[in-house]
Formats: C-alpha cells, structure tokens, sequence
C-alpha cells in the first residue's frame, strides 16, 4: 500500500472486513444500474397501471404503505435464517432465489414510487435533498471507519 487511495481502501475495506467477517472478494460493490427506464418512465407506467384498473380508490397514501411494509415483509423473508450474505449474493442463493429477490425488491420500489406519488413527493429531488444532509449530519472526519449513530460522536 503506497497511495492515499489504496491506504484508504485499505481502511475501508478492513472496516466491513472486521464487522462482517466477509472477504474483500465479498465486499466488492462494483455495480452499475441500467439508465433506462427512468424514474419518471417507471411512474408513468405504474400510473397507468392503476387507472386503467380505476384503483386509484384503493392506492390511498394509508394503503400503499402498508403494501410497502408488506413487501418489505416478504423480501425479509428471502434472508431469513440465511445468515450473513456477502455482496453480490456468492453462493447463498440459487437462481430461483435470486428470481424471487429481484421480484420482491421490484415490488417494495414499486410501492415506494406509488406512495411518493401519492403523497406528492418528488422523490429524486428529496432523495438527493436527504444525502445532503446525511453528509452534513455524517462528516467523513468524524464517522470515517465507523458505524455510530450520529449522536454517539464527539
Ligand atoms: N392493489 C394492487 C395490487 C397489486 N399491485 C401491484 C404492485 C406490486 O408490484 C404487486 C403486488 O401484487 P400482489 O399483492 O399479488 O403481491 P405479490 O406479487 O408479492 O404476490 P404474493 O403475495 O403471492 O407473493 O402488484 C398494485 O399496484 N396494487
């Protein structure tokens, strides 16, 4: 290790190694979203979804969030008993399990998106809003290597 870069990686990498007891192999988040659909395509369509089967009576702000926790339920599921589950998932899940995960996932976002638009939250700008603030709340100086609440530093 010679580097900035790599001594900080280095520190990184260690941290997640101590509290998970994972590989580096195993914390490799190196992964990148497709950029279509967008957020709004997806709102749209979700939008349509539910008019066209007039459901609107039914997607209250009140009923979608128990459907969200509902599907948060269900993707608990998939992991329980499984114990820790290296990033990427390795060997824990079979490719069926990773079917039934991608489903559960898309569900709790799908409800998530339906219940921003029902509350009238534009979610993107509130979510770029609330990083911010975790930035702000959170400062590298402080928390660098650690998992405290922000309460917990001094
Ligand atoms: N009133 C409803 C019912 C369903 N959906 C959509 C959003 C979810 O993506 C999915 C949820 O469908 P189910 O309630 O059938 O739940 P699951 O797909 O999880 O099926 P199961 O409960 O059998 O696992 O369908 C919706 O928008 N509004």
């Amino acid at each position: 290790m010679c580097s900035n870069k790599e001594n900080i990686l280095d520190q990184v990498t260690n941290g997640i190694k101590k509290d998970s007891g994972l590989s580096e192999a195993e914390t490799n988040f190196e992964f990148k979203f497709s950029s279509q659909p967008t957020l709004e395509n997806l709102s749209e369509e979700l939008l349509d979804f539910c008019k066209q089967r007039n459901w609107q009576q039914y997607h209250t702000p009140r009923n979608l969030l128990l459907a969200l926790v509902g599907e948060v339920g269900e993707l608990s599921e998939i992991f329980q008993w499984k114990g820790e589950v290296p990033v990427g998932l390795g060997s824990s899940f079979n490719e069926k399990e990773r079917e039934h995960l991608e489903q559960e996932l898309s569900d709790v976002f799908i409800y998530l998106i339906r219940l921003s638009q029902a509350c009238k939250v534009d979610l993107p700008k509130a979510v770029e809003a609330k990083i911010e603030h975790n930035k702000q709340k959170y400062p590298v100086e402080k928390c660098f290597g650690q998992s405290k609440k922000y309460h917990e530093y001094n």
